[in-house]
């Protein structure tokens, strides 16, 4: 190893690729991480976090609306984009600040550029430098896919959306994902008429049905449209600045001032010349590694989003920190994808973990669902018709609860709590015999009968 320049060269410093580094050096192994914007990652500087700042910030006009009913005269208030737009960049900056400070004090090295594979041991950097590392990672996480059509350029993706100059009064969103749904809450309370337009006739594949349709229905009383089986045909820039989206078949036009692609994201290993270096590639660009994040070249390998598994951050985390056991900390560790939590910030947000009621019916076929349909106490006071809906899925056979799903106020806070229990195989029983909490939402969850 001591022939090359460093034993580790990170491509990427997202989640995967920091956690990966940091973990590395502290085992003794001579680190330096490539990154090509700013460390951190999309989840620090255009996902997670400026996310859930947003989801917050546009909290706050339903929760002013129902401020009234709790006794507290609101003034007519007024919303100031730049200024959350501001703060929220700002407590990025400030988090990137302390990424960076972390892989320093680990003694990784941190160089700004982009890098781009040359063969089993060597690297270069745009700059033109060649470097050799005993291993490399590739890091380097997913980008934004935009639909193939006659104007796509005039559309933004997330990446754009914490930028923004001013708040639009007219958003169509693409797409009926994590993003489409987050975002169309996000730019709804803050005062904007959103448009969902999603090519299928079902929003957020993958989650329960019954909690999908609950969001669904929700957001359209909240004000919110949807346009599905919707294919995007051309997008058209008008002379005032606004667009015009066609959609298939004979529905109408869309106007709007911003539209948004949240169609999917797509492994990041453009010009990474990782084919020409023989790791094999996906038919999605994704690098193909086995149970140990290793590729098709013993000396490559690959974490997080660029693998494309599943994209979301405490599992690139998870991925950097089996590799850096495994590779370099002598104890060796595989990640286990059964049952992982996941959520969507939506208003109201909606989590799951494990399976949902179809899947459960084709894989164990008898099934106990148990579900608890209600209104928040607060939602009561407020005058607030927003139900919330909690769905529990147990196997006939054993008791054992295999799947748990929820949405309503602060889901996401009870999901991760409880996904503990459903990991852990609990049966339904363990889950009845524990005593309520009152009052809270949660008890839900050990009253369901
Ligand atoms: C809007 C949005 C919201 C999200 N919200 C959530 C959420 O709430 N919860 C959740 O779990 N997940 C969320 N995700 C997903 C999450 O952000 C990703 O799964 C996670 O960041 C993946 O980590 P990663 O290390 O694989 O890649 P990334 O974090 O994307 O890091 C890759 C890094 O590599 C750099 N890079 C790429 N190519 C090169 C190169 N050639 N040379 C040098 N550097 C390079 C990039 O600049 C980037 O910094 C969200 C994503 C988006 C877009
Ligand atoms: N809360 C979270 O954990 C969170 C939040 C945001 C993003 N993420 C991660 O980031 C990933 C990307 O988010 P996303 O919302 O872009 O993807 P997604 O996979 O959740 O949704 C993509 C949507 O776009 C549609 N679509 C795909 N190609 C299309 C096309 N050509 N034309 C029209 N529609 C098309 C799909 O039908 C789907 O509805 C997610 O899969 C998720 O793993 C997670």
């Amino acid at each position: 190893m001591a022939d090359y320049d460093y034993d580790l060269f990170v491509i990427g410093a997202g989640s995967g690729g920091v956690r990966a580094a940091r973990v590395s050096a502290a085992y003794g192994a001579r680190v330096a991480v490539a990154e090509e914007h700013r460390v951190g990652g999309t989840c620090v500087i255009r996902g997670c976090v400026p996310k859930k700042l947003l989801v917050y910030g546009s909290h706050f006009a339903e929760d002013l609306q129902d401020a009234k009913q709790f006794g507290w005269d609101v003034p007519a208030c007024s919303f100031d984009w730049p200024r959350l737009r501001d703060s929220v960049l700002a407590e990025v900056t400030r988090l990137e600040g302390i990424y960076s400070n972390t892989l320093e004090n680990h003694k990784v090295e941190i160089i700004k550029e982009s890098a781009s594979v040359t063969g089993p041991n060597s690297v270069k950097l745009a700059s033109g430098r060649e470097i050799t590392a005993g291993t490399i990672l590739i890091a380097t996480g997913a980008w934004p896919a935009r639909p193939d059509c006659p104007g796509a350029e005039h559309g933004i993706t997330s990446n754009e959306a914490f930028h923004l100059e001013t708040m639009p009064k007219r958003v169509v969103i693409a797409g009926g994902g994590y993003i489409a749904n987050e975002f169309a809450g996000i730019f709804h309370g803050f005062g904007a008429h959103v448009t969902i337009v999603n090519r299928s006739d079902k929003i957020l594949r993958g989650y329960d049905e019954s909690i999908r349709d609950r969001l669904l229905q929700i957001s359209m009383t909240k004000g919110i449209e949807f346009r599905f089986n919707a294919p995007f045909k051309s997008v058209e820039k008008n002379a005032d600045g606004s667009l015009t989206v066609h959609t298939g078949g004979d529905a109408a036009p869309l106007e709007c001032d911003v539209l948004m692609f949240a169609t999917g994201r797509n492994p990041k290993t453009d010009g990474l010349g990782l084919a020409e270096a023989g790791v094999e590639l996906d038919k999605a660009g994704a690098v193909v590694v086995d149970a140990d994040n290793r590729s098709s070249v013993p000396s490559i390998y690959a974490v997080g989003d660029v693998t494309n598994r599943v994209q979301l951050t405490p599992v690139a985390i998870r991925e950097g920190q089996a590799f850096a056991d495994t590779v370099f900390g002598n104890r060796p560790h595989r990640i286990d994808y059964e049952m992982i939590p996941s959520a969507v910030f939506s208003h109201p947000p909606m989590a799951g973990v494990g399976l949902t009621e179809a899947q459960a019916r084709t894989k164990l076929g008898t099934v106990k669902v148990y579900t608890s349909d209600f209104r928040a106490m607060k939602n009561v006071l407020a005058g607030r018709n927003e139900r919330a809906l909690y769905k529990m899925i147990v196997e006939e056979d054993t008791d054992r609860v295999v799947g748990l799903h929820m949405i309503g106020p602060d889901a996401p806070e009870i999901l991760q709590a409880a996904a503990v229990a459903v990991k852990a195989g609990l049966t339904k029983q363990a889950w009845d015999d524990t005593v309520a909490l009152h009052p809270s939402m949660a008890e839900e969850l050990v009253l369901l009968k």
